[in-house]
C-alpha cells in the first residue's frame, strides 16, 4: 500500500500484536514509518515477535491483559513516559471458542464477553482519557468478527463483537468534535495462528464456504486497518469494514 509516509513517526499501539493478525498490523505500520508498541499476556510470544519485527522499525512490547484495568493504566503510563503521546490504537486482542449456546457455562460466556467487549472498552477509554481527548486527535480501529448475520455456534463472541460494533458508532459521535476517529474491521475467516486453535473438523474445507473460494490473509486485514487509520479515510468514522471475501452475504460460516 502506498501511504506517502502517512505514518512516519506516528505512535501506534497494537493489542495482541505478538501473533497472527496483530503481528501483521504491527509489521505494516512499522514498514510505513510508525513506532509501534505491541501487547499481549504471553511474554515469550511477544519477545519472539519483537525479534522478527525489529528490522522493520522501532518496536517495543508490554505485557498487558486487556481485562485488567491496572495493567492498562500501566501501559498508558509507559507510552506517555516513552513517547509523550499516542496517535493510533488498534484493539486487536481477543478470542473465543466454539460452543453451542446451550452448552456454554456462565463463566465461559463471561470470559468471552470480558475478553472481547469489556477489554476493548477498558483499553479504549483509558487511551482516550490519557491521550486522545487531551490531544484533540486520535485514531482507533477495532477488530471484530463477521457478525453480519449473527454468529451461531459462537453466540458469546457474536454478542461481544456486536457490542463493539455499536460502541464504535457511539464513540465516533461522542468524540467526533474532539478530532478522534473510530472505525472497525470485521475479518471473515483468516489463515492465522488463531485459526490453528480451532477443532480440525470445523476448519477443514472451510475455504469453500467463502464466495471467493479462499481464506483471507493476515495482511488482508492489516491493509484495511492501515487504510482506516490513514488520511485516505479521513472522512470515514463509525464505520465497520468487512474483510471477508463476501462471506457475510452468503451461506453458513460452519455447520452447527
Ligand atoms: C472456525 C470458524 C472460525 C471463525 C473465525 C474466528 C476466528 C478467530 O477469532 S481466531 C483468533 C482468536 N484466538 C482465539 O480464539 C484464541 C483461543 N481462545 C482462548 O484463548 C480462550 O477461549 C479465551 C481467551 C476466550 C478464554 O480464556 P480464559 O478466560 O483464560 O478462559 P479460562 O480457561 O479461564 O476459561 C473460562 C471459561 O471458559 C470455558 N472455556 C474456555 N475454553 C473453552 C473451550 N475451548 N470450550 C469450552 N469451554 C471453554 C472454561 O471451561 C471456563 O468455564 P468453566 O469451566 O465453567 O469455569
Ligand atoms: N483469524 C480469524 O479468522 C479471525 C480473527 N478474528 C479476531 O482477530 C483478532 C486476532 O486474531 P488472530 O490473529 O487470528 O488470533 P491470535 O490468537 O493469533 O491473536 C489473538 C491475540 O490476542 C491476544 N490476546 C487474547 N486475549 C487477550 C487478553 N485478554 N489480553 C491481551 N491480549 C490478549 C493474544 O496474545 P496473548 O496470548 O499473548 O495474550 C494474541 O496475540 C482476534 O480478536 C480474533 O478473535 C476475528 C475474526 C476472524
Amino acid at each position: 500500500m502506498i501511504l506517502q509516509d502517512s505514518f512516519q513517526d506516528q505512535i501506534v499501539l497494537v493489542t495482541g500484536g505478538g501473533s497472527g493478525i496483530g503481528f501483521s498490523i504491527a509489521k505494516q505500520f512499522l514498514t510505513n514509518g510508525a513506532k509501534v508498541v505491541i501487547t499481549g499476556r504471553n511474554e515469550e510470544k511477544l519477545q519472539k515477535a519483537i525479534e522478527k519485527l525489529q528490522d522493520a522499525g522501532e518496536v517495543t512490547y508490554q505485557i498487558c491483559d486487556i481485562r485488567e484495568q491496572e495493567q492498562i493504566q500501566q501501559l498508558a503510563d509507559y507510552i506517555k513516559e516513552k513517547y509523550g503521546r499516542l496517535d493510533i490504537l488498534v484493539n486487536n486482542a481477543g478470542g473465543q471458542f466454539p460452543s453451542l449456546a446451550k452448552d456454554l457455562s456462565f463463566n465461559g460466556w463471561t470470559s468471552v464477553i470480558n475478553n472481547n467487549l469489556n477489554g476493548t472498552f477498558y483499553m479504549t477509554q483509558t487511551m482516550a482519557n490519557t491521550f486522545f481527548l487531551e490531544q484533540k486527535k486520535g485514531n482507533i480501529v477495532n477488530i471484530i468478527a463477521n457478525i453480519f448475520k449473527g454468529f451461531p455456534g459462537m453466540s458469546h463472541t457474536g454478542a461481544a463483537r456486536a457490542g463493539v460494533d455499536n460502541l464504535t458508532k457511539s464513540l465516533a459521535i461522542e468524540w467526533a468534535r474532539q478530532g478522534i476517529k473510530i472505525n472497525a474491521v470485521a475479518p471473515g475467516i483468516i489463515q492465522s495462528t488463531g485459526l490453528e486453535r480451532y477443532p480440525k473438523e470445523l476448519v477443514e474445507g472451510i475455504a469453500k464456504t467463502v464466495p471467493v473460494n479462499e481464506l483471507g490473509s493476515t495482511d488482508d486485514v492489516a491493509h484495511a486497518v492501515l487504510f482506516l487509520a490513514s488520511p485516505y479515510a479521513k472522512f470515514i468514522t463509525g464505520e465497520t469494514l468487512y474483510v471477508d471475501g463476501g462471506q457475510r452475504l452468503w451461506g453458513d460460516v460452519f455447520t452447527l
